[in-house]
């Protein structure tokens, strides 16, 4: 499908453009960012302000040939954060609500095909209100999916759950969905660790603006903005100098520290933010002599259940480090008063522009 749109609504402008293929693209973005706004759009439930949206090679909007497909034409199936299920109709009556166009026989043969598929044998006459939350995700996946949607939009599907069985019913739900579902998933989440168990590749957004798209471990190895780090989880930022470059490596230069890292492909300007997440900094009593290694003071540390971020003084800049839970090595050099060195991978640095404005209908940085 391809998306390439703008929506004004009040003071927050919407600017949403990428192309998805088959498989489960996860929307990644902060809370208010156009997420949700972009999966209406695509439905039909708000027509675009100007663009072009097609799928499977329909145009389901175009403000330039005035086409607006009615969003029940549109052949699109919406999973919404509270599942929305008719609480007044049993499971049985809630998934049959889409096809009561087909004849008895057949509407019958589908229902109880999709109760099969989605796991809900038993339950057929109960109300949704009688149900488990991930049972009710999987009565409204089912409402959706006998209708035979050519996209399936998810936005949130799992927030309404509880934490504690989250993790388990998200896992069986995009089971259930790959193994019966082979079309295009667009999937809304805020928390990249639920995009990243669940998705194939990433759209990353920022204030309205989708800003990157890519298989979802480059997005991760090499956000392409500071918004994409900083959605990603990237703890550590900082603007630096480009000095020059030497077989393959880039020197940098981040106020008294200079830093090697190895050259990507993107553009070098002179002023650049660079990033390296907390879990690949290493922390040793021993000078290895490595390049990009520096002595470092403990400032403080915020104990996690399985591991702790220790803040790191190097050279005036704090930085964030994590560790293992019980990092026995940083206790000991604390407790014996040793000095300690901060040891940052050259292949681990990435660089970013740092011009973040967003002008016009551009298209995501692509992976
Ligand atoms: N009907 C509306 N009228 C005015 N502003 C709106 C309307 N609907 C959404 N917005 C604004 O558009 C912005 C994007 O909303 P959207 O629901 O897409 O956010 P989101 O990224 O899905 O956030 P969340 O993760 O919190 O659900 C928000 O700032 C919101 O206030």
């Amino acid at each position: 499908m391809e998306v390439s749109i703008e929506k004004t609504l009040g003071n927050f402008t919407l600017q949403s453009s990428f192309i998805s293929g088959k498989g489960v693209l996860g929307i990644l973005g902060s809370s208010g960012c156009g997420k949700s706004l972009t999966l209406k759009c695509i439905a039909g439930l708000y027509s675009p302000d100007k663009g072009a949206i097609k799928l499977n090679g329909k145009e389901l909007f175009n403000s330039d040939s005035k086409v607006n497909v009615l969003p029940r034409r549109r052949n699109i199936g919406y999973v919404f954060q509270n599942y929305a299920l008719f609480p007044h109709l049993t499971v049985y009556k809630n998934i049959a609500y889409g096809v009561q166009h087909l004849d008895n026989a057949k509407r019958h043969e589908k229902v109880l095909e999709m109760i099969s598929k989605m796991q809900l044998n038993g339950h057929e006459k109960q109300f949704p209100s009688q149900l488990s939350g991930g049972q009710q995700q999987r009565v409204a996946l089912a409402r959706t999916l006998i209708t035979e949607p050519e996209l399936l939009l998810l936005d949130e599907p799992f927030s309404a759950l509880d934490s504690h069985v989250k993790q388990i019913l998200e896992k069986e739900l995009l089971s259930i969905i790959k193994k019966n579902y082979h079309g295009i998933v667009l999937l809304v989440t805020h928390n990249i660790e639920e995009a990243y168990r669940l998705c194939d590749r990433i759209l990353v957004f920022d204030k309205g603006t989708s800003v990157q798209i890519g298989e979802k471990e480059e997005i991760i190895r090499y956000p392409a903005t500071v918004s994409a780090a900083r959605i990603t989880g990237c703890k550590n930022l900082f603007e630096v100098e480009v000095l020059g470059e030497e077989e393959g490596y880039i020197h940098i230069k981040a106020e008294s520290f200079c830093l090697k890292a190895v050259k990507r492909k993107s553009e070098l300007h002179t002023k650049m933010m660079a990033g390296i997440r907390a879990q690949d900094l290493r922390i040793s009593s021993e000078n290895k002599e490595n390049p990009n290694t520096f002595e470092c003071q403990v400032t403080d540390e915020i104990e996690g259940i399985f591991s702790t971020t220790v803040i790191v003084n190097c050279l005036g800049k704090n930085l964030q480090v994590e560790v293992p839970g019980s990092d026995l090595l940083l206790t000991h050099c604390k407790e014996q008063k040793q000095k300690l060195w901060l040891y940052i991978p050259e292949e681990k640095i990435f660089l970013m522009n740092v011009d973040q404005s967003h002008h016009g209908m551009t298209m995501p940085v692509v992976n």
